[in-house]
């Protein structure tokens, strides 16, 4: 694709993240791409995602250039422009993100000469019984080093329909969105619906929606399932519930999961990839599902989201199993696949995945 406008992202708190925002802009100027900081970060009241994009002259690529919170910022702005994101590794776990440092003046050539492969992830939005505010005195509880905070997501106004179905809220999230009790000691007490049915009522310490993309984040340490991000569904994922039924609970993309503060609960956050943009008193209600929109993550190869997993959460063997033997490769990787596997997606062992276990 003919990349023209570049937005970074940069963890500006992180040396090497600035020296590689420098290669990026110096790529830049030597193929007449335009390139602007998207300065996240900046001093004072926080902008939306279109206010940051608008800013930066509508870019087609975005460059992140940091950690996972890095590339969900970037994500955010991306889904808003309809942009390609580019998640360069200077984090310290760099789940999300695809390419190493060194790598990123080669990543860039691949975006410019289309050998890249574009992967299509699934977004969250949100409906909500009411405008989401945040009361002003939280921002200084929270602001321990964080930077400012965004500002509540804005009402859509392509999408009005009855009161019955509350308010569409500008929201995209790639991970996922957390309802969290606000009292340190104090569940929240919550309805939950999937597809407008009743599932049960929680009392918990949060209760979080996540994609695919997000159950290996805040869902995965509560426990829930880890999915694979070529999959599409709703993780709905109770933080500590004070119940029996603790499962996690796996929605259809079609399918709503709404959660409901009841009347006897104390007020509730609203976390969207780990931002708070929200406060739910009892009695209001958010709905959360698939958005229309989706991510377009660039790709330099076949994804290899397995072996990510073990490698980048270090994923340990049983001590009993590594006493019992090595764990060879499964499958040759010189012959192609017989016929009843060819429709299989299998990326290529890469070179350094024959280690044993
Ligand atoms: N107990 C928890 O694990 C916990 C608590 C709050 C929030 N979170 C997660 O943090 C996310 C925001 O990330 P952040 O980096 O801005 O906050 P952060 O700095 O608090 O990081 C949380 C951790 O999650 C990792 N992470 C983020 N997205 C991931 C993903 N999709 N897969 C695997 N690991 C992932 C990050 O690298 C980091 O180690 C939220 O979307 C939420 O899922 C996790
Ligand atoms: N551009 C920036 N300038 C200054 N500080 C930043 C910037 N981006 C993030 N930080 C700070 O760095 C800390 C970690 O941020 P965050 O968790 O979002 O980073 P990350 O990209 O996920 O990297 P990591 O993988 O290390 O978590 C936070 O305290 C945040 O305030």
């Amino acid at each position: 694709m003919t990349v023209n406008r570049v937005g970074l992202v940069v963890h500006g708190g992180r040396a090497e993240a600035v020296a590689a925002a420098r290669t990026v802009r110096a790529w830049c100027a030597e193929h007449g791409v335009r390139c602007a900081d998207i300065d996240v970060w900046q001093e004072g009241a926080r902008h939306s995602a279109r206010e940051e994009v608008d800013s930066a002259g509508d870019p087609d690529l975005i460059v992140t250039l940091g950690g996972d919170g890095t590339f969900l910022r970037g994500a955010r702005l991306a889904a808003e422009n309809d942009a390609l994101v580019l998640g360069v590794d200077l984090g310290r776990v760099g789940f999300l993100t695809e390419v190493p440092a060194p790598a990123v003046r080669e990543a860039l050539d691949a975006v410019r000469e289309e050998r890249i492969n574009i992967e299509s992830r699934m977004l969250l939005t949100l409906r909500a019984s009411c405008r989401l505010e945040v009361p002003t005195q939280m921002e200084a509880l929270l602001r321990y080093g964080r930077g400012p905070m965004l500002p509540p997501p804005r009402v859509r106004s392509d999408c009005t329909a009855g009161s019955d179905w509350g308010v569409a809220l500008d929201v995209t999230a790639l991970n996922d969105v957390v309802v969290e009790k606000l009292s340190r000691d104090r569940q929240v007490s919550v309805a939950v619906y999937l597809a407008g049915r009743l599932l049960a009522c929680y009392s918990a310490d949060a209760l979080l929606v996540a994609t695919p993309t997000g159950s290996t984040a805040y869902s995965f340490a509560a426990g829930g399932p880890v999915v694979s991000p070529r999959a599409e569904g709703l993780v709905f994922t109770p933080v500590a519930p004070h119940m029996v039924f603790n499962r996690s609970v796996v929605a259809a993309p079609d399918e709503p999961v709404a959660l409901r503060v009841l009347q006897g609960s104390g007020q509730a956050a609203v976390s969207i990839d780990g931002q708070l943009r929200g406060v739910l008193s009892p009695g209001d209600w958010i709905g959360v599902y698939a958005a229309p929109r989706r991510l377009k993550a660039v790709r330099l190869g076949p994804t290899d989201f397995y072996g990510r997993l073990r490698e980048r959460m270090h994923l340990t063997d049983a001590p009993a199993a590594l006493a019992d033997g090595d764990a060879a490769p499964l499958w040759p990787v010189t012959t192609p696949p017989p016929a009843d596997l060819a429709h299989l997606a299998l990326p290529p062992v890469p070179g350094d995945a024959s280690r044993t276990c």
